[in-house]
Formats: C-alpha cells, structure tokens, sequence
C-alpha cells in the first residue's frame, strides 16, 4: 500500500452517507494479496443496522438526485471517469495486490471500468419515451421513462472496478442512488472508488459502499421495500440463492452470472491464428473470466496441429506476482480455486484425457496454479461442465457441425462464445444456433460500453453496457392525456 502516489486512496471503512464509517465494535476483516498471501489491510465489517441505515441514506438521497437536471449528473459522472483515469496507476496497483491479476492487466481494467462512466453519461441524455397514436378519442398517450429508486449493487473479486462501474454508471446515470456491496476479497477497489466519487461531488448518500458479511448484506438489502434494483455479478448458484430472496419484495432483478464459453475452430482457420486466439480467451485474468474459453472445440483435421501449436504457444505464459513486469499469469484467488482447479485436472486424466502440458511442481506459491492443457476432452468430464475459472484449457475434437451445435449448447450456461473461420454458411448457421447471448466471431475482444453485455439460459437475466444498459434502473410510466379538446387523430 505504500507504493501508492495518493495513500488517500486506500480506504479500509465503509462509505456511507458521505462518511467513513467503521464497523459496530469495531468488526473487520484482513484483506490479503493473494500472491504473497500477506495481509495488506483490514476492511470495516457493517452490521444489519448498518446496512439498514445505507439503505435509509440511499433512499434519502433519491428525491434531490432524480431531480437534478441530466447535465449536472453528467458532469459529476464525467468528473469521476477523469479522476478514475487520473489515479489509474494506483488504481491498478490496489487492484494488483488485492486481486492478483498483472499490472497490465489490471490498468487496462480501469480504462475499461472508467469508459462504461463516460458511456451512460452521454446514453443518459438518450433516454427517451415514447408518444403513442390513440386509439382512445380526444387523448393524447406516450410514456416517459423514470429511475427506480434505490439500486443495490453486488459484485465479484475478478473484476473488482469494472463490474462496479458498469452497474454503477447506468443507475447513476438513470437518477438511481446505489448501495455497492463489492466481494470480500476485493474491497479496496470499490472503496478507492467511493474516494474518487465524493472527489467527484456525488451528493451524500447517492454513492455507497457497503461492506459486510455477504449473506446478511444480501439478506437485508432483499428483504428491504426501500430497495427497488438488485444487479447481481457473480456465480449462477448465488444467483439463484438471490433471485429467490428478492422475490420478497418483487424486485427488478439483472443478473450478471456464470459461462461456459464453447471456442469453436472451422476447417478453413489458419492453426496458428487460432491457437494463439484460443490462448488468449482462455488464460486472460488468468482463466479467472467469465468469458473465458472453457471448451475448445477444433475440427478433426486440425486437431493435433492446433495443439501443438497452443502447447508451444503456451511457452509464453509466465507465472508469478502480478507485480512483477513480464508476468502475464498471476496468482488465483485463493487456495480453494486451487484445489478446484486440481480436481477438474484429475478428475479429466482419471476419466482419459491427454495432461499435455502443466506441472504443478513449478508452481511458484500456494495459490498459483500452472497453466495446463488437457486433450480429448469428453461431455463426462467436469472440466467440460463446469466453468472451471481457472488456467485449465480443454480442447476436444469434432466433425459435424450439427453435432457440434448440440454439444456446444449441452449446458445449463448461455453467456459467450467464439467462432473461429471464414466459410460465411458454418460461421452464420452457428451464430444463429448456438443459445449464448453474445457470439463473437473472429475476435476475442468482445466487450465495451456500446455492446449489450449478458447471457441467456443460466448466465443470467438482463444486458449491461449498451443503451439497454439503463433499462436495468429505469422503468416506463405510461399516461394518458384524456378529455382534450380536437386531440383524436392529430
Ligand atoms: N456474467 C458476468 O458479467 C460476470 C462477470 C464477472 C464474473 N462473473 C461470474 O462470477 C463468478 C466469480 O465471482 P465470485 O466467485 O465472486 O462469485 P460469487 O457468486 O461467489 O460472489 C459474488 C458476490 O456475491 C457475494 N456472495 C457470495 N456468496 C453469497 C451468498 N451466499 N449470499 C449473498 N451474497 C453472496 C460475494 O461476496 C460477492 O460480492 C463466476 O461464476 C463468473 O463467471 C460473471
Ligand atoms: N470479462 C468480463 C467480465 C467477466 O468476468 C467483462 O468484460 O465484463
């Protein structure tokens, strides 16, 4: 933390209301870089009551910032996306030390995590109604759109500013107030965040980081009439736990969850494009991505030059701290993503996949997990089922494209995948057929503010980004204009 510019930015209470705010007797939680696994600081632990009066400041604060013309919120928000790019390199840091991910890595997040703030302020001035032709005599009709009130905000450690900023700009932008409860291994990003947004002027109470024990947040915030959104970014299972308990109180739910992205090679694709493709949608933020490639599906008559091809290319990967320059994989989480990414690992070889590449003896800690590469991967396999959320790459074989469409859709996830080739036929007959809310075609850059970020089946409910974006904070009041003089049919 001393290697920050402006230690002001690391910020290990609560942000309430305006205020910094400690947990009741003093409850914290150690915070630790998961690399060294040394603690780098210790995070404010609030507790219902607490969560009850953030919900109560949040509410407060609606009214005055609903009220406030679009361009005043557009200047705070375009405030915030310059100071987030002006501290980027401490940004980067903290998210490094508390995260893992390498320093490149981590400043691409926050340019990335400052342009969804850009983005909905200018998509807020687009938030148009509608007028709609009467079929009622002598009434004029149309809708407006109008924010929803409190919005709660709860998100994971792998994109600790990003999926804060993607949620928090629209709502902001939408006239929402907004509670963040960020992950628990990751607050200090979010709480930088809440710095830069009372640097910014938010009002008080219109920006607030809640941390805390996660069931009791998520449990309060749910059972609260006060709280009209819940954005979700995490796993499917916790997902579901929560749609559940904001069932409650019947509220507007987007759900940003899990993926199980199929990577797909045609048999025009040149290997080594592809191979060097598939190895950057699996190994970015160190297989830890929701979008990452978790079944490689290459055409047989490619199929073992592609994987020597990504093998040799893998050669390239190198483990170690975050911090370190020249790093590009950094550590997991945690020892548990560890030990689930060994069990995926034995649990393929034990049931006949090819170990092609990773030696576990190299590894450089307890939380680092070799980069590994497992061939003919089948359907029984966990490591094709579940999202493995780690630096394990699965490629199997395949032959017909029909096939190929029910094995790539044979799973409960719908979110990302990629085509790779050229042959428009295969390319749209996939596009069209595989049930996953974003295909990205020759192209392992997919997202960005202008693109309606979601997933179908159990990837969740929603689009973030995009104008779809503010949907999730707003809603539509319709009217009726009635008893008008001369209105009908002018
Ligand atoms: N679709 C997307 O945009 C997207 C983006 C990033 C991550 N993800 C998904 O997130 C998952 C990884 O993140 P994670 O491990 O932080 O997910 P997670 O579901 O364990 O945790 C996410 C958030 O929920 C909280 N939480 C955990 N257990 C809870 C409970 N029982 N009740 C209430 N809240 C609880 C956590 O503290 C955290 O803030 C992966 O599945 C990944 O695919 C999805
Ligand atoms: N890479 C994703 C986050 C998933 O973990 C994104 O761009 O939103």
């Amino acid at each position: 933390m001393h290697m920050l510019k402006d230690p002001r930015l690391v910020r290990q209470l609560a942000y309430v209301n305006g205020k910094w705010v400690a947990g009741n007797d003093g409850q914290d939680e150690a915070v630790i870089d998961p690399a060294s696994e040394d603690t780098i600081g210790r995070c404010a632990q609030l507790d219902s009551q607490q969560i009850e009066q953030a919900i109560d400041a949040a509410h407060a604060a609606f009214p005055a910032w609903r009220a406030l013309s679009l361009d005043a919120r557009s200047v705070i928000l375009n405030t915030w996306h310059d100071l987030l790019l002006e501290n980027k390199e401490d940004l980067a840091r903290l998210m490094t030390l508390e995260q893992g991910k390498p320093l490149d890595e981590s400043r691409g997040e926050i340019d990335y995590a400052a342009s969804f703030i850009r983005w909905f302020a200018e998509e807020a001035r687009r938030a148009y109604g509608d007028t709609i032709p009467s079929h009622i005599a002598n009434a004029q009709l149309g809708s407006v759109r109008e924010p929803i009130g409190v919005a709660a905000l709860i998100t994971p450690w792998n994109f600790p500013c990003a999926m804060i900023t993607r949620k928090a700009a629209a709502a902001l932008a939408a006239g929402c107030t907004v509670l963040v409860k960020p992950a628990g291994e990751t607050p200090f990003s979010a709480l930088a965040l809440a710095e830069l947004a009372e640097r910014a002027g938010f009002p008080s109470g219109v920006f607030n980081v809640i941390t805390g024990e996660p069931q009791m947040v998520s449990q309060v915030l749910c059972a609260s009439d006060k709280v009209k959104a819940l954005s979700f970014t995490g796993s499917t299972r916790v997902g579901r736990l929560l749609l559940q308990q904001a069932a409650t109180t019947v509220k507007k739910c987007s759900m940003e969850l899990g993926g199980n992205a199929p990577f797909i090679v045609l048999p025009d694709m040149d290997v080594e494009q592809a191979a060097q493709a598939a190895i950057d949608a699996k190994f970015q933020t160190t297989g830890q991505d929701c979008l990452a490639a978790n079944r490689i599906f290459v055409h047989r008559s490619l199929y073992e030059p592609f994987l020597a091809a990504f093998a040799r290319r893998m050669g390239e990967l190198t483990v170690g701290s975050g911090l370190v320059r020249g790093v590009n994989q950094g550590p997991l989480i945690n020892a548990k993503a560890v030990a689930k990414a060994q069990e995926l690992v034995d649990d393929a070889v034990t049931q006949g996949a090819r170990l092609l590449v990773g030696d576990q003896a190299q590894a450089p800690g307890r939380n680092f997990y070799m980069p590994t590469l497992l061939a003919d991967v089948t359907a029984d396999m966990r490591v094709y089922r579940e999202e493995n959320f780690a630096p394990v790459a699965g490629v199997l074989a395949w032959d017909d494209l029909e096939q190929l469409i029910s094995q790539a859709n044979d799973t409960e996830y719908g979110l990302a995948a990629y085509v790779y080739g050229y042959d428009m036929r295969q390319v749209w007959r996939l596009l069209r057929g595989l049930e996953f809310g974003m295909v990205s075609v020759n192209s392992v850059k997919m997202t960005g503010p202008p693109v309606p970020f979601g997933g179908v089946k159990q990837s969740g409910l929603g689009r973030e980004g995009s104008r779809h974006g503010l949907d999730e904070y707003s809603q539509i009041k319709y009217y009726c204009l009635g008893n008008l003089p001369s209105a009908s049919g002018s």
